[in-house]
């Protein structure tokens, strides 16, 4: 264990970690924040959900000259979402010292962008495309710029965006620093990163699994057309709190989130073609629980950090062993645990073997529940909420009118009416998706960088509050390292 204290951190950025609650530090920040530093490139990789964004964020900021009112810390993400919920951290991180942060993705006025940047932000967080927008434009000046991060580092350095990296690196000063930072780091990627920088320290937190220990793996093998009621009926007997369910393509997020609704669901979708506003409302809807279902494309498989998001939903396999890593890893965060389960088509099962075999973990089958066993576990869910008001509530006066009640009833009677009010009974109405073809496996040396770029995969970014709270002491069961790459 690590304090924050022995890692030499500045009184300002302790006042912060403090109100924040981070208690000590995790072993990635413990490994990186030193070298960080001590001005070394490194390459950190860590399994998600555990703190890389600290790790990179403090010694960029304890490097910051607060009263130059100019751009020292660059920091590129693959999504909007992303890139304010980052400047959202980093802004916590450092405000006792003073360090202002701005967030610039595409999507937003152009305008007010150029104001908020004459301001003179110390650290600026962006996706690519707008941020060489703005470089071409000279309305970013980068040559004050010391340290420079790419988060998801291996998404950033995949075919979609590698050529902006370029040109974003090319005009940041020779003797710059360069982080780059991922919970998966493919070894090709690893090699193109290793040409961006010079003699980077590599840290990578151990562990044997890929993905975190917290999050319990399932699949269920299940033909195309039972998904919809498979995933409605786990979705009745886990009853999550948050749930994310990650669809392949925009269409079919469209038609799952119909299809939710039909059935009575709180859920939203949320890909790349919606509007910039569109996608902040329903991150934020769900984010306070406004809705406790998010249906998306990978736009929000990378880097999202929302608390209470306790169920992640494969309806569709991903498409490389990355993508589940980063999707599964939206839940199990910080130490909680979650739930992963993906759906795969017996076709698709091979591809489900070269998950386990690259991720290194075991997914453990599940069998699809029965209408009957939904709607017992529906039943379920709400017996738990009663014993839980049981055991914790004080029932005052109610106590007075439950014994008139039942000297008119029977006490099966009282408890089965009381049980049926307070299910969420499902409108059973049909639905039915559009076909889709399955995912086939992809030959391993099958120029990875190039991976399919299919949908919405850029610019999502994500906006609002990260799972803040006091005390959060790190209680990861077994910290370890994890892998990361691209979406955008
Ligand atoms: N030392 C700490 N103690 C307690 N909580 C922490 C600590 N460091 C980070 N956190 C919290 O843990 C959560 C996950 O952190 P973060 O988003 O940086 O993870 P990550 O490693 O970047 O994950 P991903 O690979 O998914 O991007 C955040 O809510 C963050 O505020
Ligand atoms: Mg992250």
């Amino acid at each position: 264990m690590t304090t924050f204290n022995e890692l030499g951190i500045s009184k300002p950025i302790m006042k912060a970690l403090e109100q924040m609650g981070f208690e000590e530090a995790t072993p990635i920040q413990a490994q990186t924040i030193p070298l960080g530093l001590q001005g070394k490139d490194v390459i950190g990789q860590a399994q998600t959900g555990t703190g890389k964004t600290a790790a990179f964020g403090i010694p960029m900021i304890e490097k910051i000259n607060q009263d130059v009112k100019k751009i020292q810390g660059l920091i590129v993400a693959p999504t909007r979402e992303l890139a304010i919920q980052v400047s959202e951290e980093i802004h916590r991180l450092g405000k006792f010292k003073g360090v202002r942060t701005l967030p610039v993705y595409g999507g937003q006025h152009m305008d007010r962008q150029i104001r908020a940047l004459k301001d003179g932000p110390h650290i600026v967080v962006a996706t690519p495309g707008r941020l060489l927008d703005h470089i071409r434009r000279k309305t970013i000046n980068t040559s004050n710029v010391h340290t420079a991060v790419l988060d998801e580092a291996d998404e950033m350095l995949n075919m979609g965006f590698i050529d902006d990296i370029r040109d974003i690196l090319k005009v940041i000063p020779e003797q710059k620093q360069t982080l780059l930072f991922s919970a998966t780091m493919p070894k090709e990627i690893r090699e193109i990163a290793a040409t961006l920088m010079k003699n980077p320290e590599e840290v990578k937190v151990k562990s044997k699994e890929m993905t975190v220990s917290n999050i319990d793996q399932f699949f269920v093998e299940v033909h195309e057309k039972q998904k919809f009621d498979t995933l409605t009926n786990l979705l009745d007997i886990h009853g999550p709190e948050l749930a994310i369910i990650f669809g392949r393509t925009k269409k079919r997020v469209d038609e799952v989130t119909e299809g939710l609704h039909a059935r009575g669901f709180r859920a939203e979708g949320i890909h790349g073609d919606l509007t910039q506003g569109k996608r902040m409302s329903v991150l934020n809807k769900f984010k306070n629980g406004r809705i406790e279902i998010l249906v998306a494309t990978d736009v929000a498989a990378r880097g999202l950090d929302i608390s209470g998001v306790t169920h992640v939903y494969n309806f569709d396999v991903p498409q490389d062993p990355e993508s589940y890593v980063h999707r599964i890893g939206r839940t199990g965060r910080a130490g909680k645990a979650g739930e992963a389960i993906s759906f795969i088509t017996p076709r698709e099962m091979p591809h489900l073997h070269l998950i386990e075999k690259v991720t290194k973990s075991k997914v453990k089958r599940m069998d699809a529940p029965s209408f009957d066993e939904a709607r017992r576990g529906q039943q379920q869910v709400t017996v738990e909420k009663l014993t839980s008001t049981i055991n914790g509530k004080d029932l005052g006066d109610y106590r007075e009118t439950a014994a008139e009640l039942l000297e008119e009833y029977d006490s099966v009677t009282v408890v089965a009416a009381a049980l049926k009010m307070m299910t969420k009974e499902r409108r059973n109405a049909p639905v039915t998706l559009s076909s889709v073809q399955p995912v086939s496996v992809k030959k391993p040396s099958n120029n990875k960088g190039k991976k399919f770029r299919n949908d919405n995969n850029r610019n999502f970014s994500r906006g609002g509050k990260t799972g803040g709270g006091r005390n959060r002491k790190f209680q990861n069961k077994r910290p370890s390292n994890n892998t990361s790459r691209k979406q955008g």
